[in-house]
């Protein structure tokens, strides 16, 4: 297990999710995703060898910060963190991910999508409230109507965010984002295209901290 790095920061910025089908997430991609500024680096476990993964890029990137998504149950939170992960995602809010999480002193960023989800995720020790799926039930729109009676909770939208509407989110007060698709897609993994990923990277780490 690879030590953690001794400050965890709070998961906010450009949180790139790697959730592959068909293979395991290669090494280039990680070198890519950091030569383009971004500093959390989410492997899902529904990726192949996600854990795998997570251990051998704390090993190449021992400064980055790389955790493990898609954790829905203890069980799965508890692996994550054997395997090195610094922070971990979820779709949903589990009470049980929470406590794995709090005793080994790891943030969580809780999914969530109403009010009510947000607010109970953030109560339970949530970092991060990750809304999710939040392109497909309003967008920015959406994530501005709850910062005013959520005020002090941080958001990371995620779910449909690109290039066209990252500094929307950042304007409605998003306190990160998380962006899958639109940053590591399965053919651009296939095609071995690193720069295009280090680019498009470069692009929206600039965009988020030009906007933010
Ligand atoms: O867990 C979240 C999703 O994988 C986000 O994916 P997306 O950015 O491709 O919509």
């Amino acid at each position: 297990m690879a030590t953690p790095p001794a400050a965890t920061s709070r998961i906010t910025g450009v949180v790139a999710i790697i959730r592959l089908r068909d293979r395991p997430a290669p090494d280039r991609l990680v070198d890519a995703l950091i030569a383009g500024g971004v500093e959390h680096l989410e492997v899902t476990a529904t990726t192949p060898d996600a854990h795998a993964t997570v251990e051998r890029w704390r090993r190449r990137h021992p400064e980055a910060l790389v955790g493990v998504g898609t954790v829905r149950t203890p069980a799965q939170a508890e692996a994550a963190i054997s395997a090195g992960a610094t922070f971990l995602v979820t779709p949903t809010t589990v009470p049980g991910v929470l406590e794995v999480a709090r005793t080994h002193d790891i943030p969580v960023a809780c999914g969530a999508l109403t009010p009510t989800e947000i607010d109970n995720a953030w109560l339970l020790g949530a970092d991060t409230v990750k809304v999710f799926p939040i392109t497909a039930v309003g967008g920015p729109d959406y994530l501005r109507a709850l910062r005013d009676p959520l005020p002090d909770v941080p958001l990371l939208p995620t779910g449909g965010v690109d290039a066209g509407n990252l500094r929307a989110y950042a304007g409605a007060g998003a306190a990160g984002v998380g962006i899958g698709s639109a940053l590591v897609s399965e053919a651009r993994v296939a095609a071995e295209q690193w720069d295009v990923v280090r680019d498009h990277a470069r692009s929206l780490t600039d965009a988020w901290k030009g906007h933010a």
